[in-house]
């Protein structure tokens, strides 16, 4: 649906250049939701504009619903961004129309008829929940509210594809829920095919099928949002999982973890479970059969859409021996096991 190859852009600003994308590839299938996250300056809007052309890439391909963008001409190139709709993190609507008004715009620019604007612009209001608020103006409207207006302008032209730059960002944690769940909707009566960029892993836990992590201008990881959760690839998918889950060592514990194993240390480690492993009792069997204690220093589980996903940071207490065995048993049975630093025994 969504076809990105070796695609860069620098920006030249006279004195330097920024190389906001490097020869990223992205592959956004038919009717799923697939988001990007990464932080501040990665180039999440650049990707997300390279899309519909709003950016020009410097060079690569970009095919969206089997056409190459970068060929078009301006004639073609409209035609072709009816077929995606975006939304922004501030709404961008126009303050002197009325909500009506707002949805109505790109159909009047397409030369579309009243009757026929009415026709679609009414159900659609609708469908957004604002059936109640055609004549009101934006000025009018709470931050969800509005979001809802550019989400119905978006849809008016009947795209197959939506794009979201930052949708949720200046929304308030229970209005963001409720766009998601719209978008969610959308995707799924109305087959349309969502990219999304967010800084935020809230949004790609909640609606998203399949994650990309970009990191200055490249992208790091791609997979799957249940992977992504449970066994992020990258040191950054580590952090931001990490972050979202408020499961990082305690400051009294990382001032006095060392890098180094010595004979009178113990190794303190992060435990992501997933799948099965999340119910099976492995903490008390690792104490019985490899004789090590086992120190819990933070614990918690969440569920990713349809997955477990358990998280432990804990100090394996015991000799060398019995530490590797334990390590060696986590191993065996499929835990991701990171060992995060080592403690000084009875410190
Ligand atoms: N028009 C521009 N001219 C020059 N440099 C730009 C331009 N737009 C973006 N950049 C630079 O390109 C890089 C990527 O920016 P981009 O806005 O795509 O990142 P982002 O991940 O969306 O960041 P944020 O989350 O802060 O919006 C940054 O270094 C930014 O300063």
């Amino acid at each position: 649906m969504i076809e990105l190859s070796n695609v860069s852009k620098i920006y030249d600003s006279g004195q330097s250049a920024v190389h906001a994308l490097r020869s990223v590839d992205l592959k956004v299938a038919k009717g799923t939701i697939h988001g990007v996250i990464g932080l501040s300056g990665a180039g999440k809007s650049t990707l997300i504009r390279c899309v519909n052309l709003l950016e020009r890439p410097s060079s690569g391909s970009v095919i969206v619903d089997g056409q190459e963008m970068t060929r078009l001409d301006t004639q073609a190139l409209n035609r072709a961004r009816h077929r995606i709709g975006m939304i922004f993190q501030h709404f961008n609507l126009l303050t002197t129309r009325t909500v009506y008004a707002n949805v109505a715009l790109p159909l009047e620019l397409m030369g579309i008829k009243r009757q026929a604007i009415k026709a679609r612009v009414l159900p659609l209001l609708d469908m957004v929940g604002l059936g109640d608020k055609a004549k009101q103006y934006p000025s009018q409207l709470s931050g969800g509210q509005k979001q809802r207006v550019a989400i119905a302008r978006a849809l008016a032209s009947k795209p197959s594809v939506l794009l979201c730059d930052e949708a949720t960002s200046a929304l308030d944690p229970q209005t963001t829920s409720s766009i998601l769940e719209l978008l969610r909707d959308i995707n799924q009566q109305l087959g349309i095919t969502i990219l999304l960029i967010t800084h935020e892993m809230e949004v790609v836990k909640s609606i998203c099928h399949r994650v990309s992590l970009i990191s200055n201008g490249e992208l790091v990881e791609d997979t799957e949002v249940g992977d992504f959760f449970t066994a992020p690839q990258t040191q950054l998918g580590r952090d931001f999982l990490n972050d979202f889950l408020q499961l990082a060592p305690p400051k009294e514990l990382l001032a006095r973890l060392l890098d180094a194993p010595s004979e009178t240390t113990h190794p303190v480690v992060r435990l992501t479970f997933s799948g099965d492993t999340v119910s099976t009792p492995l903490i008390s069997r690792l104490a019985r059969e490899c004789g090590v204690d086992v120190s819990i220093l933070q614990a918690k589980v969440e569920s990713i859409q349809e997955r477990t996903l358990g998280l432990m940071i804990a100090e394996l207490m015991g000799g060398a021996d019995e530490t590797q065995k334990a390590m060696d048993y986590l191993a065996s049975h499929q835990l991701d096991v990171e060992v995060l630093g080592h403690v000084q025994r009875n410190a």
